[in-house]
Parts: structure tokens; sequence; C-alpha cells
């Protein structure tokens, strides 16, 4: 029996999923009745590293997502749109549809799913967040039977190696963004890694599934990294921490979750803490496993194409024994609950105003005696209690004082530091972190 893969792109992941495809030996033996029919891309001249027959090739994109030959399209073109209908069109046309496109998933979603819904097919996107790493079906699959309290990841490669390397080098973020450019981690525009955004994109996916219901992205919390310099990285060093770009989704009550894209103080003890350079990892804290984490390459052509291609293999396995064809009393086919999306309704998210965490601050002051009380003071009149305060040094002529807090309402902090900024003696506050 053979099934038939349109691939819409031929890039990294498009590439990495035709080599696996086209070398099934050793790998599962369903591997072996899956077929090549055609591959979308936009030039039919670019030089490939790949040996294609030229009648696969097209940039026909719309011939592939309604040809009726083919069962299954790979989207791996990236990109809202065209991306965004292609996926819409190929579900009107009853195909099983597989994609790694977290930007399409996390803002399209909606609409995606209840069309597949509707059609009586699956969207499988296990590629897009955290590339190899299987998360995405565990959360759908194995971990089913718990009630997930917590996922907290470093989803993004490029900006745990930026990170990894100003915590191991000393340097400042703009050299190192430089040179990861060069070395082709980072892209030309980094925009998307390192204001968050692309880990935004990955943790409303994972929130998703975690808590059973939608997210409106746009309420998801997101900051990134540009703001972070050398002298955070060496004072949190000395506290005890590591600096990472942590993308969290927490149960917060019955009703309200937390989710949040922010770069954070860890612990050196915590699990993600020694996560370092490109590798992702994802931890999940559920009832009654408790935690449970997931590490590997989050990016790249091999990585990524191995989950694109479990995911076809879903399909085809679902294909072959004929769920596919057992239906329901509207003629729609029966999909397996596990597999396909059945929420509809979207949670709700805290403001961050809610959100009670412990806060690392460093200001910069006139080096007066009774700052550090005034300081103090300001934060006691705003509830934020203190776990320490130390005046760490000279800078510019000017007092280095770094706080760190328990924990207190983020609606508080804020308060304080509104009044801190505008007294006198205080020269600049020169960041804010979270601590985890
Ligand atoms: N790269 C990675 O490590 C990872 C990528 N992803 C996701 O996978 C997806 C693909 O990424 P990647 O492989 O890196 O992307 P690339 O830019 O390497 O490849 C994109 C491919 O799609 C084709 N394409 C793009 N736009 C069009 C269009 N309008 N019409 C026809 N063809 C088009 C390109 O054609 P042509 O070759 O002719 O230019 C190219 O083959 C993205 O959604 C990305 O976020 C997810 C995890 C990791
Ligand atoms: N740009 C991403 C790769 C794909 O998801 C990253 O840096 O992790
Ligand atoms: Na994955």
């Amino acid at each position: 029996m053979a099934f038939k893969v349109g691939l819409l792109g031929l890039g990294t992941v498009g590439t990495g999923t035709v080599e696996i495809l086209r070398d099934p030996a050793q790998r599962h033996p369903l591997l072996q009745e899956l077929v090549i029919h055609k591959v979308g891309v936009r030039s039919l001249d670019k030089a490939r590293s790949l040996n294609l027959s030229a009648d696969l090739l097209t940039t026909d994109l719309d011939a592939i997502v309604t040809d009726p030959e083919i069962d299954i399209v790979v989207e791996v073109m990236g990109g809202l749109e065209p991306a965004r209908s292609l996926i819409l069109k190929a579900l009107a046309h009853k195909k099983h549809v597989v994609t790694a496109n977290k930007a399409a998933i996390a803002r399209f979603g909606d609409e995606i799913f209840t069309a597949a819904s509707e059609a009586g097919v699956y969207v499988l996107l296990e590629a897009a967040v955290g590339g190899g790493i299987p998360v995405i079906e565990p959360l759908k699959q194995s971990l089913c039977a718990n009630r997930i309290n917590t996922v907290i990841g470093i989803v993004n490669g490029t900006t745990n190696y930026i990170l990894t390397r100003m915590q191991t080098e000393g340097g400042d973020f703009g050299e190192i963004l430089a040179d990861a450019q060069q070395l082709g981690y980072a892209e030309a525009d980094p925009t998307a890694d390192v204001d968050g955004l692309d880990a935004a994109d990955k943790i409303a996916i994972l929130a998703s599934l975690a808590f059973s219901g939608r997210i409106k992205l746009s309420e998801v919390y997101c900051e990134g990294i540009r703001q972070i310099g050398a002298a955070d990285i060496a004072y949190a060093e000395k506290l005890g921490f590591v600096i990472k770009l942590l993308a969290i989704a927490k149960r917060e009550s019955d009703q309200q979750l937390q989710v949040r894209v922010h770069p954070t103080l860890v612990p050196k003890t915590h699990p993600l803490a020694s996560v370092n350079d490109v590798y992702n990892a994802i931890l999940i804290e559920g009832d009654p496993i408790g935690q449970v984490m997931f590490f590997g390459r989050g990016a790249g052509a091999g990585p990524t194409a191995s989950a694109v291609v479990s995911d076809i293999l879903n399909i085809a396995a679902i294909l072959k024994v004929g769920r596919g064809q057992v239906t329901q009393a509207d003629g729609t086919p029966l999909l397996d609950p596990l597999l396909a999306c059945s929420h509809q309704h979207y949670c709700t998210i805290a403001p961050m105003s809610e959100l009670v965490t412990r806060f690392y601050a460093r200001f910069l002051t006139q080096d007066y005696p009774g700052v550090i009380g005034k300081l103090g003071t300001c934060f006691g009149d705003h509830q934020v209690s203190l776990e320490s305060v130390v005046q760490a040094g000279i800078r510019d002529g000017l007092a280095e004082i770094v706080v760190v807090t328990h924990d207190v309402r983020e609606g508080n902090f804020r308060k304080a530091l509104d009044e801190i900024q505008r007294m006198t003696t205080v020269a600049n506050i020169a960041s804010v972190l979270r601590v985890l």
C-alpha cells in the first residue's frame, strides 16, 4: 500500500525530510510505503543539495494541495501566507497535514483545527516546538492521564546560544549576536528569536495542548533578551543563577493560566540551568507524574525532519488500518481523539500584574549614605519584601545596587519601581528580571 506525500518547501526541513523518506533502511518498515509525489518550491533554478527528478519539483503549490492522488501534505515552507491558505485548501480537499510552522499554528490554529475537524482529517505538528524533541505527541498521548500544572521550556536555540556564550565568555549581547549570525545560528533578521516572539508562538502551542484550550497569542506576555547586559550575567552568576529565556505556562487557578516568555534568573541547581548552547528542553509537571523533562536539538535539518516524518508515519499508520474510513453519522471520518484537536474554547490568561514571583533588579544611584534604606522603605511601602540588597560596586561614578525580592505580586513591585524611578538619588533602573 502506498501513501502519497506532497511537500510544500524544500529548504532546511524539507531537504531533511526527503533524505529520511528516501533512506528507509533500518527505520520503521512503514516508511517503505511512503512515496514522495510532488515537491513545491519557489524557484526551479535554485541549486539543491538533493538529486530530485525534475518532474517531482513544481512551483504550483496549489496543484499539490488539490491533487486527488496526494494523501498527506507536508507544509515546511514557513511564513504566514501563502502557508495558511495552502494548509486550509489542503484540508478542504481532505488531505491530512503535517506542519513545522509554529508561527502559522500559533496565529491561525483556531481556523486550521476547526477546518480539520470539519474535514475529518489530522493536522500534526511535532516539529513546530522543540524541533526533533518529542513533546507535542507526548503531551497529547503519553501524558494524557495527567493534570498538567506547569510547562517551562527553553524553546529557542538562538537565544540560548547567545546567553550561554555571554555566560561563559562574558561578552555583550550585540557582539555575540553578530557571531551567531555569521555561524548561521541566528537569522539575518533575528527579531523573532531575540525578541522572544518565536518562543511565544511555541509556548502558546504547548499551553493549548497542556491545558486543553485555545490561547490568544496577543495575550501571551513576551519579553526578549536584547536588554541583558554582561553586568546582569555576572551578578546572576555571583548570586547562584544563570539567565535563560524561559517560556512558561502555568495553571494559576481553576479558571486562569499564566502564559509568558521572558529572560529569567534560574538557580544553578535547576534542571533547566544546564541546558546550554542551541539545545532546547521542556520541563513538564503533572499530577500524578511529577516532573518530566524533554531535552534535545530544537532545530536543524535532521532533528526537525525526524519529527516531521514521525507525524507522517502516524497518519500513514491510521490510513493503513483503515481508521480513516470509520465515519460518524454525518459521514465525517471519526478521528482518533488523542491525535486530533477537540477543544474549541479559549483559556483565560491572568494579567501579569497578578503574577507572584521573585525579582532581581539593578539600580544605579548617587553614592549617598541612606540610599539603600530609601529603596528598602519604598519596597516595604508596597508590600515588596526583600531577600537581599547589596551595593555591588561603583559604575560610572554611581553606586550599583542589586536587589533580589521574595515572592511578590508583580503589580506591587511595579508600583514600587515607579516611585523609585522618581527619586532624585536614583539615576537609572538598569535592569529588572524575574527569578524562577
Ligand atoms: N530550520 C529549522 O531548523 C526549523 C524550522 N522550522 C520551521 O519549518 C519551516 C521551514 O523552515 P526551513 O526549512 O528552515 O525554511 P527554508 O527557508 O530553509 O525553506 C523554505 C522552503 O519553502 C519554499 N517556499 C517558501 N515560500 C514559498 C512560496 N511562497 N512558494 C513556493 N515555495 C516557497 C522555499 O523554496 P525555494 O527553495 O525555491 O526557495 C524553500 O524550499 C518553518 O515554518 C520553520 O519555522 C521548525 C523547526 C526548526
Ligand atoms: N529559530 C528557532 C529554530 C526553530 O524553531 C530557534 O532558534 O530555536
Ligand atoms: Na518537537
